[in-house]
């Protein structure tokens, strides 16, 4: 039970969190931040949060369990922001996308209470944003990382370990680096490829003509060209050398497909496309697999 949980950063990852606790009677009162009025305001209209604070300073003052879903870019700020006003034996954790950049800022700002810091990541989300995009089932059924680093108090990361199975999650814990790497091929180039896909379209004269022919293929790939800017520019700044890396390999692959395009080289296209399509197909043939309600 959570006495006095202060969110901040009141958006889809930090409302979704406050609205699963309340819809389970986990919380008895939740406090909200966000840096935007707007967004504070929102969050008290929508019910997310008891209360909006006006600084950080207040949102986490007597608060047991802090929680910040703020842009990566912001993590530092909030991080130095929040020190000198948590209380002595509260517990503090994140939902911030990568991870080595997030706890190398809660230890450079947190001192003494770094040790109650525990790294996580709910590997779930939508392409939408603000506290209007928030709800209460949106980590049913999905992962979430936490990444407890040397310093991390183990009672600490049981308490938010329990607190993320409240919302209907599963929580797996992993170390920081091996996070960073795996989340850059699933989640960050993949993103990274949207938006250059639908921005180069976007740039064309014809742009509109193009797009009004496009369909469920290029619905289900350029979805996730429409997440938040900010956000997708912080993960990749914020992930550089995993991202450079799969950019690399995938240069090298689009390069050895286009050359069999060139070369009428069926036998080649065959063997990539068929690779491709027996892992996507075996990874998500399970019904029952967590995340399937996405595919
Ligand atoms: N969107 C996703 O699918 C998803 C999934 C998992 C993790 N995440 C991570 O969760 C975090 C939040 O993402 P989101 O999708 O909820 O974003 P969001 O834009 O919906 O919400 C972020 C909130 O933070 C506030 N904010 C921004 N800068 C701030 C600052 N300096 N101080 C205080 N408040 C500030 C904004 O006003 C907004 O209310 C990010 O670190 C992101 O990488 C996102
Ligand atoms: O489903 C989406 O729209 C998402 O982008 C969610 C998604 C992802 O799967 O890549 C995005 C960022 C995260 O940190 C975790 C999950």
């Amino acid at each position: 039970m959570i006495n006095r949980l202060a969110i901040i950063g009141v958006g889809l990852i930090g409302g979704s969190l406050a609205l699963a606790l309340k819809g389970k009677g986990a919380v008895n009162e939740v406090v909200g931040y966000s840096r935007s009025e707007d967004a504070r305001q929102q969050a008290l209209d929508l019910g997310i949060i008891d209360k909006a604070a006006d600084s950080l300073a207040e949102a986490v003052s007597g608060a047991d369990l802090v929680f910040v879903a703020v842009p990566m870019g912001a993590m530092n700020s909030v991080f130095e922001g929040i020190a000198d006003y948590l209380s002595p034996e509260a517990i503090i954790t994140d939902g911030g996308s990568a991870k080595a950049q997030v706890v190398a800022a809660a230890k450079q700002c947190l001192g003494e209470k770094f040790k109650q810091f525990v790294p996580g990541h709910p590997i779930a989300g939508t392409e939408k944003s603000g506290p209007s995009a928030a709800f209460p089932t949106l980590y049913e059924k999905h992962r979430i990382v936490l990444t407890p680093v040397s310093e991390t108090d183990s009672a600490a990361t049981a308490k938010v370990k329990a607190m993320w199975q409240l919302t209907g999650a599963d929580v797996f814990e992993m170390n920081v680096e091996h996070h960073d790497t795996v989340l850059a091929a699933t989640s960050h180039l993949p993103h990274v490829l949207a938006f250059n896909l639908v921005g180069m379209l976007a740039e064309r004269n014809d742009c509109d003509e193009v797009l009004r022919y496009a369909a469920g293929g290029f619905r289900d790939f350029s979805r996730i060209a429409s997440s938040d800017a900010v956000m997708w520019r912080d993960i990749c700044l914020g992930n550089q050398d995993a991202i450079l890396s799969l950019l690399e390999q995938y240069h090298q692959g689009i390069k050895q497909i286009e050359e069999a395009i060139r070369n009428q080289d069926g036998d080649y296209l065959i063997d990539v496309f068929s690779r491709a399509k027996k892992a996507r197909d075996s990874r998500f043939a399970d019904p029952n697999l967590i995340d399937n309600s996405e595919v």
